[in-house]
């Protein structure tokens, strides 16, 4: 079957690129057309617009940047609703908030089309490799339609019922793994200056009851002050700003999630946005002397 996909940034490039692997037909488009060539040396077609992909896929899969790239590609001008129609389906997969999904939902059923959203939990790593964890919600029809292509890009897959579930359950996971990132950071350097060595403290860590894949997976590069980028710093600070706007509206205060969402916009306007969300550890160290 003929998959459209839509955004070919780290996340996009490594699912579509699964999908191929697994005897998918592609078609591909990205904003920066050229991001498509590796693509097509690995069988994918490339459409021209988003329109065009939508015109010549059954179903058309999303990973987008944003909030505003994900209704820009929708909206905009050869964006998806001039293609949608009746029988086709559109599935967004980038981290929204329940009110984008909502308003690209309505749009695309107006039209006929049916729409599921479905950010994933899980990096560049489980995205290579298959291995996210799918957050789906709408139209169920379309869900049970792209099981076969969600189990080639991730190892398990909730239905979580109406349009906006999926968005919330997405920022709560981010909100919730943002707030470690700092403590985590926090304690590396506070081992560091108090005298221990954190090499030790991760292995102290891993054997804890608070073990996780993520402190074990970015722990030592951390260490080493190294952050290429797997999960943009950009998106998890945008991430963490939706989840308080979902705190906001439900009355939930947040005190130690708006501390963490203050450190990344720290580290943003200290230039650290493309890196990996880990370098949020550079803003805990001391500042360096300004040389004389
Ligand atoms: N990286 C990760 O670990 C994870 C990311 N996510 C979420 O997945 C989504 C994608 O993340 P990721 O792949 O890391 O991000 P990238 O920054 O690597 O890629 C973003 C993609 O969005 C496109 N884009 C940005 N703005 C626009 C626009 N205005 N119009 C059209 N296209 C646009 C980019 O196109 P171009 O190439 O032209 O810039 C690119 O294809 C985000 O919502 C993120 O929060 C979810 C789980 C894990
Ligand atoms: O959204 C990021 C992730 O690692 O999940």
């Amino acid at each position: 079957m003929e998959v459209g996909f839509l955004g070919l940034g780290i996340m996009g490039k490594a699912m579509s690129m699964n999908l191929l692997k697994h005897g998918f037909k592609v078609t591909v488009w990205n904003r920066t057309l050229s991001k498509c060539d590796e693509l097509v040396e690995h069988g994918a077609s490339v459409g021209e617009t988003p329109a065009a992909v939508v015109k010549k896929c059954k179903y058309t899969i999303a990973m987008l940047s944003d909030p505003a790239a994900a209704l820009s590609v929708v909206f905009e001008k050869d964006g998806v609703l001039e293609a949608i129609c009746g029988g086709k389906g559109y599935i967004d997969m980038s981290t929204v908030d329940a009110e984008t999904s909502t308003k690209i939902n309505e749009a695309i059923t107006a039209k006929g089309g049916s729409f599921l959203e479905a950010p994933v939990s899980g990096s560049k790593k489980p995205a290579e490799d298959g291995q996210l964890v799918i957050l789906a919600a709408g139209e169920k029809a379309l869900y049970d339609e792209a099981i076969p292509a969600f189990d080639v890009m991730g190892k398990k897959s909730f239905f979580l019922g109406p349009v906006g579930n999926g968005a919330k359950m997405k920022l709560v996971v981010n909100m919730i793994m943002g707030s470690m990132m700092n403590a985590f950071s926090e304690g590396l350097e506070l081992a560091d200056k108090s005298g221990l060595d954190p090499q030790t403290l991760l292995g102290v860590l891993d054997l804890a009851a608070i073990a996780n894949p993520m402190f074990r997976l970015k722990g030592p590069t951390m260490i080493q002050g190294n952050y290429s980028p797997a999960f943009p710093l950009k998106h998890q600070q945008k991430d963490m700003r939706l989840a308080l706007a979902l705190g906001d509206e439900n009355a939930i205060s947040m005190p130690v999630a708006a501390a963490a969402n203050e450190a990344f916009k720290k580290a943003r306007g200290l230039g650290l946005g493309d890196l990996d969300f880990s370098a949020v550890h550079e803003t805990v160290k001391p500042l360096k002397p300004a040389s004389s």
